[in-house]
């Protein structure tokens, strides 16, 4: 069973992140930042992580997810340059469900 309906929010955006590799830079913003390259993505990326530490520090919630999505839509943008898509990660999630995060990490034989 696939992990993504075409429906989810998640597959609708992935499709529109691959056609935007089609796109000229002045029409769209993923389409510029593709056109910036994959350190122009990655520093979207940190600096997302970092407004998303600071929210979380600062007790709003609604603030808290506002950048959190900013975080997530980033991160795909990331994986679509990368020639990937969100079920790779979600199918990765649904690998590790059940699997205790301790026992993991002792079966590795400490940090990674
Ligand atoms: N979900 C998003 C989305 N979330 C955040 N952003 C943009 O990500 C940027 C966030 O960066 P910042 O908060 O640092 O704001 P900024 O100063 O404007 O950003 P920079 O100029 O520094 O990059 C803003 O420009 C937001 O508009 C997004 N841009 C696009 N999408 C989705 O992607 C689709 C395609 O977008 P376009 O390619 O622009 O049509 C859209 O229809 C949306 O569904």
């Amino acid at each position: 069973m696939s992990v993504l309906r075409e429906d989810d929010i998640l597959a609708q955006l992935a499709a529109v992140l691959e056609a935007r590799k089609a796109a000229t830079a002045d029409a769209s913003y993923v389409a510029k930042l593709y056109a910036k390259g994959l350190d122009a993505i990655l520093k979207k990326v940190g600096e997302e992580a970092t407004e998303t530490v600071l929210a979380a520090k600062d007790g709003d919630p609604e603030h808290l997810v506002y950048e959190v999505a900013d975080l997530w839509f980033h991160t795909l943008v990331l994986l679509a340059h990368q020639g990937l898509g969100p079920e790779a990660v979600l199918t990765e999630l649904q690998r590790r469900f059940g699997l205790s995060g301790l026992a993991e990490k002792a079966a590795r034989g400490g940090e990674r």
